[in-house]
């Protein structure tokens, strides 16, 4: 690397570790956490559910397959989660700017200075990661000799509004009428959707769905507290009080949680990997899964006529709830799986199959 400058992570208790700056030479403040998954940057760091949060690393070696080449297809991209870099700062052990795959078009330190987003590296990730255990996320930054900045706490933000899309948009055609509620939704949920005869309804995070004519609403991932979208759980109250069958993922969880009267809480240091295993209540399935979350919701104070559907098999947290006699499920876990592995891209089958029912009923 031509740039080895000198720059450094400083975490809200003090701690301050030195490192090389790849990416933009610049200062960055965010929740700093940490993902155990192996591959992926390229979704992880167009996922806008990172947005506002510095991203550890635990994989020793990143950038050794470089930044795919982006080709829009249906008006998406078709190898990124969404058009932006959302993460504020990336850091990891090992950089390499040398990089080889087929479908690479630039470093990884070229596309994040290119979205002016800093990186730190030759850092001990493994003592770092330690310490977000024990302790929990926390605020941090990096800044250069001629950079700083305060620390700020993204989840103060309404980073909701800041990645969702900015007016209705109209996706495929097919027999299903699917609405999408965008509160910062990965691409390859639209893929997932597309792929299963549907014409896709994209809108606002804040927009007033139930003036709409559809036959099923999804709900989408996205970044921050869930309690921040009162606009959206509010609409969601509404579609709740009908029977049309409604889909959550992430986030998606998250609202739906809040908007049938439970409740949400931040874990210590959330699930961000592509290994996070689930049990389907009431059986014995267990599922590999792709996770990125720093919230869950309460079972404890979920309503009589919800259950749990998913719990995690590390540490018992809620992954997923649905209805007891509606159509109405969500999940914490990514089905879409962008990255990571594809076990539980079923459900798009089962929400679509409980389109069917719920048409067929009318
Ligand atoms: N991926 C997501 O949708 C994340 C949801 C929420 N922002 C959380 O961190 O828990």
């Amino acid at each position: 690397m031509e740039n080895t400058k000198l720059v450094k992570l400083v975490l809200a208790d003090g701690t301050e570790i030195e490192g090389k700056s790849f990416g933009a030479y610049t200062a960055s403040a965010g929740e700093v956490v940490f993902s155990t998954a192996m591959t992926g940057y390229p979704e992880n760091l167009t996922d806008p559910s990172f947005r506002g949060q510095i991203l550890v690393l635990t994989y020793p070696m990143v950038g050794n397959y470089g930044v795919p080449m982006e080709q829009i297809e249906q008006d998406i991209s078709s190898a990124l989660e969404s058009s932006q870099v959302h993460i504020s700062g990336l850091v990891v052990s090992y950089y390499s700017e040398e990089y080889n795959h087929w479908n690479a078009s630039q470093s990884l330190s070229e596309w994040l200075a290119a979205h002016d987003i800093p990186g730190i590296y030759d850092v001990d990730t493994r003592f770092l990661t330690k310490k977000l255990r024990e302790e929990g996320a926390m605020l941090g930054k990096i800044v250069t000799p001629d950079h700083d900045i305060p620390l700020h706490d993204p989840n103060e933000d309404n980073l909701v509004a800041q990645v969702s899309v900015d007016g209705v948009k109209h996706y495929g055609s097919g027999k299903h009428k699917i609405v999408l509620v965008d509160c910062g939704v990965k691409n390859n949920i639209i893929r997932c959707l597309l792929e299963r005869d549907v014409e896709l309804t994209r809108v606002p995070w804040d927009y007033d769905f139930n003036q709409l004519d559809y036959d099923g609403l999804f709900l989408s991932n996205g970044p921050g507290d869930p309690t921040t979208c009162e606009k959206t759980i509010g609409h969601l109250r509404t579609a709740l009080a009908g029977d049309k069958p409604i889909f959550g993922i992430c986030l998606g969880i998250q609202l739906m949680g809040l908007a049938c009267g439970g409740s949400t809480y931040k874990l210590k240091y959330g699930h961000r990997s592509h290994n996070q295993p689930v049990r389907q209540l009431g059986t014995n399935k267990c599922y590999v899964t792709s996770q990125n979350h720093g919230f869950a919701v309460d079972m404890k104070n979920l309503p009589a006529e919800w259950e749990g559907l998913f719990e995690n098999l590390n540490d018992g947290t809620c992954e997923g709830i649905r209805h007891k006699t509606k159509p109405f499920f969500a999940v914490q876990f990514h089905p879409e799986a962008a990255g990571g592995p594809v076990d539980t891209e079923y459900l798009f089958d089962d929400f679509l199959a409980s389109v069917e029912t719920y048409k067929s009923t009318k």
